[in-house]
């Protein structure tokens, strides 16, 4: 018997379904050409043994296998196509690819009778789980704003902790009822001027990646306001090619949505970059401890120092990790990740 999988199964959250998307695409692009790889609206079908699939939703995966073996597994390409694909799950998958015994499968196969039919989630906990809840339920979570002194923003409607699903489902569903009779926005503000290369497209563009020199509008992102003690990260993703608004620490409803726009230093340098690429006069709640952290960076950054007198260095970088924690209500992970690249 020629078969193989990985156990156990991959779950609905979120890191697994990138990897799972992203292996999906890679067998796609890898067998683009191929007659006998069918691409269904639910899965890949691959005509060959007992027509082997891969779904489109991994955790409703469970083997690629073909009891059709020797020769004949041979002949009709089954053998090559299951050395394949385990072979790319394993760089996508690692050590989670294992091979499978029929005798000691548990769990069934990808039901044959979901095959063809649309799959719609119908749960909003799901949804929130397990798929883009603003794609798919065209609600979004947030509502744009005037905010006083800055123009619009973003502001958060929905936001929950972490919870058993069914609990969520329950509170998000109520909240959701409340805001549908309000005046709930979810259009989107396009370009506001009729020649795109102008001060707006500047001060309404997210760099293309770190340091890139070509920008991008995106007519919701755009709306995001600066504060120096953020909640969100914005991150261009090359593969792609979009970028991607990441809450960084809990939101509460009614909290405005804003990321840095600046690439830190003093208040003078910071207020400088904004007013200048910006147009806009920043009054910071923050400087004191953002000097400090400042001055902590630029010495644990002396590497001279840090080979002559690495305790201090050290010292440094311990003391810059508790400013970090007190500046950013134990929400600076990023930052917190580089020191300790540093401190390594
Ligand atoms: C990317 S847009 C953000 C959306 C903008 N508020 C609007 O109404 O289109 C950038 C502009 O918003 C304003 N802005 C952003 N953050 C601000 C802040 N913290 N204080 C004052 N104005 C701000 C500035 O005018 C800046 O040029």
């Amino acid at each position: 018997m020629l078969a193989s999988t990985w156990s156990p199964c991959l779950s609905e959250g979120v890191v697994d379904r990138h990897k799972w998307n992203r292996f999906i695409g890679f067998i796609k692009n890898h067998y683009k050409d191929d007659s006998q790889v069918e691409i269904k609206p639910n899965y890949i079908l691959f005509k060959a043994g007992e027509h082997p699939i891969l779904p489109f939703e991994g955790h409703k995966f469970l083997h690629f296998s073909s009891k059709v073996s020797g020769i004949i597994a041979v002949a009709t390409r089954v053998a090559s196509y299951i050395n394949t694909i385990t072979r790319i799950s394993k760089v996508h998958f690692g050590s989670r690819v294992q091979y499978w015994d029929e005798g000691a499968d548990q769990y069934g196969n990808y039901d044959g009778n979901e095959r063809d039919e649309p799959e719609i989630n119908t749960s909003i906990a799901s949804l929130l789980t397990g798929t883009n809840p603003i794609k798919e339920l065209g609600i979004p979570l947030f509502e744009i704003k005037d905010i006083p002194g800055k123009g619009k923003g973003l502001i958060a409607l929905l936001t929950a902790q972490s919870m058993p699903p069914n609990e969520l489902e329950l509170i998000f569903a109520a909240r959701l009822r409340a805001r549908r009779n309000n005046n709930f926005c979810p259009s989107i503000i396009t370009a506001r001027e009729k020649h795109p290369f102008n001060n707006t497209f500047k001060t309404n563009a997210l760099p293309c990646g770190a340091g890139s020199v070509v920008g991008g509008v995106n007519p919701t992102i755009c709306l995001i306001n600066h504060n120096c003690i953020l909640n969100s990260y914005n991150n261009w993703d090359s593969n792609a090619e979009h970028e991607t608004i990441y809450a960084i620490r809990p939101i509460k409803t009614g909290e405005e949505v804003t990321i840095s726009y600046n690439h830190g230093g003093t208040l003078i340098v910071r207020r400088a970059f904004l007013k200048e690429a910006f147009g806009f006069d920043y009054n910071c709640p923050s400087n004191s401890r953002r000097l400090l952290i400042q001055d902590l960076d630029d010495a644990i950054g002396d590497l001279f120092r840090m080979q002559i007198r690495p305790k201090e260095s050290l010292s440094d970088c311990h003391s810059l990790l508790q400013v970090l924690q007190e500046e950013y209500d134990g929400y600076a992970r990023a930052l917190i990740a580089r020191l300790y690249y540093d401190a390594f």
